[in-house]
């Protein structure tokens, strides 16, 4: 388990618009630092990405703080593919824990294990100190699961959908109804209930599975790519329900190919590279002084220079 030491640094942010000269901007406040610096003219595109200000969402949950979700030595292999490589997390509860990594690093594959739809090679999982693999019951039941593949029952309405899953977790109807309106209401679906879901957009059908995953309000909720395909409103509506559950006390794991996301709302994160852990901690920890992205960045190997691709200026008419 990986982390990096943490430079206490706030930096300038980024100009909203190029100035005519320098000055000197108030600098928004980090929970840490207060700075004034000045704005730089015209810098190169690299360069004002990193100055993006240091923020963090929220403070990681205490060292004392109990494990909601413990991951030991995790391998997965695909034939000759090791997919995932010894992979341990630890997830403290009431932490909003984002995952990151490039194309085929293995979060899918991770989280998959994790909640019990993929079984590892090797490595243990505990939920809530329940062991997900040996009393995988138990520990589904204190889970909620949005996996990268939705498999709905689309033949179903969006409403007939919920009471499905409120029922299957074995919640009394009266109870399914009113979580059900309350989920309806928060996602923003009251037009598309009553709607085959196997219609619904790509986005609708993201908040349908998500309601479906909160509605026996587990302790931990598995997110794989939770925003892919969600409008802007939307997302920032999702994130505000997803605040709320975590500052009620629950958790939530995600993965996401956005770092401002990740980084907006995320107190804790972890970059999963090659089916491996190369950083894991805090948000302040991971990043190391840098912002996200130039960190998954300098982990993953750098930038690649796009050579060798001329042909795609010579235009074919
Ligand atoms: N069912 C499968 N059979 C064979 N190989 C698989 C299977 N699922 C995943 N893999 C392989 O395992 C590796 C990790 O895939 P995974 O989907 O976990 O990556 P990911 O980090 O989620 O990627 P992305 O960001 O593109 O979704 C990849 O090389 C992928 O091809």
């Amino acid at each position: 388990m990986e982390s990096s030491v943490v430079p206490e640094a706030s930096v300038a942010p980024e100009p909203a618009a190029a100035p005519e000269s320098s000055a000197v901007l108030p600098v928004v406040v980090d929970e840490v630092t207060v700075v004034e610096a000045p704005v730089v003219v015209a810098e190169p595109a690299a360069a004002v990405r990193k100055k993006r200000t240091l923020r963090v969402a929220r403070p990681a949950p205490p060292a004392s703080a109990i494990p909601v979700l413990e991951v030991e030595g995790l391998v997965k292999r695909f034939g000759q593919n090791t997919a995932v490589d010894h992979i341990s997390l630890e997830v403290r509860t009431g932490s909003f824990f984002g995952v990151v990594g490039p194309n085929g690093a293995g979060k899918t594959t991770t989280l998959s294990i994790i909640t019990g739809l993929l079984r590892p090679d090797e490595g243990r999982v505990r939920i809530h100190g329940i062991d997900a693999w040996a009393d995988p019951l138990t520990a589904k039941r204190i889970t909620g699961v949005l996996p990268d593949r939705l498999r709905l029952f689309d033949r179903l309405t969006g409403a007939q959908l919920l009471d499905y899953s409120g029922t299957l977790r074995g919640l009394d109807p009266r109870t399914v109804r009113a979580r059900a309106a309350d989920l309806v209401n928060a996602f923003g679906l009251e037009d598309a209930i009553d709607r085959l879901v196997a219609d619904y957009s790509a986005g609708m059908t993201k908040k349908i599975a998500l309601a479906c995953a909160m509605i026996h309000s587990p302790r931990l909720l598995v997110l794989d790519e939770p925003f892919e395909s969600v409008d802007p409103v939307s997302a920032a509506n999702l994130t505000d329900i997803l605040e709320r559950y975590v500052a009620g006390g629950g958790t939530v794991v995600l993965s996401s190919h956005s770092m401002d996301l990740i980084e907006r709302v995320c107190d804790s994160a972890a970059i999963v590279i090659a089916g491996r852990v190369l950083a894991q901690g805090a948000l302040d920890e991971v990043r190391a002084g840098q912002t996200l992205e130039d960190r998954f960045v300098e982990l993953a190997g750098g930038r690649k220079a796009a050579e060798g691709m001329e042909w795609l200026h010579s235009f074919s008419d």
